[in-house]
């Protein structure tokens, strides 16, 4: 029996472990056993809080899909609440390991609410390190087919792997059918996640996901932050934006010293899980 607890940011939800519940386990298939709706607990994603020699703990993160990712902005979240309720670092602002680097986290609990303000680093937009396999050194407002349209889609390495494109007809526009063709277009060689996005103002944008290796999720937490930074880039957004996701809202603030997301996370459940 492996002893889990269940969080969610904003309707994206995680099955968190401890190393020494899960050291030796296959991580990726683990992640695809516990994440499945039926047959497991359910989950967007799995992370388990490992010791770090480079920051206050470290977080190692898998999609549902069994695929590792480099960070996650509602899992880093979700995480450093984990952290806080098991007094893993007894700290207001902790320092989280990640393979996008140290994440740092200022967390908060007021009225029963728990927030969190992450320093999610700088964007990156050479092609090379996004990754795209295309010889441009940047990918921004670039034309891309799917289907029946053509979507402007500009790339970013925002903590992860992210496409941005504004549509008018986001209410209506079908996220399986372009997101996940979009999610495994070749230019991708890792594949990448996939935001739609409308600007309702400079300082209001509307958000929907496709999340590789997980699907249409209620939040994606860097696809916020990569949304604005592009929407700011592009003339369209402000630096601080108040980001309307299916499962909430997120609060991002681009800065000389990184760019910030702050929003709520929830703890769901604990229990054992019996592999
Ligand atoms: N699916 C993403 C990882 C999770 C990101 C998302 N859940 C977030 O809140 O940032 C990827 O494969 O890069």
């Amino acid at each position: 029996m492996l002893k889990f607890e269940k969080y969610h940011g904003i309707g994206n939800d995680f099955i968190i472990f401890r190393e020494e519940e899960v050291a030796g386990l296959d991580y990726s298939e683990l992640a695809m056993k516990v994440c499945h709706r039926n047959f497991g607990i359910g989950a967007d994603g799995m992370m388990v809080a490992a010791k770090s020699e480079k920051a206050d703990i470290r977080m190692i993160f898998y999609n549902a899909d069994g695929s590792e990712a480099p960070m996650c902005g509602n899992g880093v979240r979700c995480f450093s609440h984990f952290v806080r309720n098991n007094k893993l670092v007894e700290k207001d602002l902790i320092a989280v390991e990640t393979l996008a680097g140290n994440m740092l986290i200022k967390t908060e609990e007021k009225d029963g609410r728990y927030l969190a303000r992450v320093n999610m680093g700088m964007p990156i937009f050479e092609t090379d390190s996004i990754p795209m396999s295309v010889s441009e050194k940047d990918y921004i407002e670039r034309k891309i087919e799917s289907y029946d349209r053509e979507f402007s889609i500009s790339a970013l390495f925002m903590g992860t792997t992210h496409s941005v494109t504004f549509v008018d007809d986001l209410e209506t526009l079908d996220i399986y059918k372009y997101g996940r063709n979009l999610e495994i277009n070749p230019i991708f060689p890792n594949k990448t996640n996939v935001n739609f996005a409308k600007a309702i103002s400079k300082d209001r944008v509307d958000v929907k996901t496709w999340e590789r290796g997980a699907g249409y999720t209620f939040a994606c937490g860097t696809g916020a932050c990569a949304v604005v930074v592009i929407g700011n880039l592009t003339g369209r957004l402000d630096k601080n934006v108040e980001v309307a996701v299916p499962g909430g809202k997120l609060f991002i603030e681009l800065t000389d010293d990184g760019v910030f997301m702050t929003g709520e996370s929830q703890k769901i459940a604990e229990g054992h899980y019996f592999k």
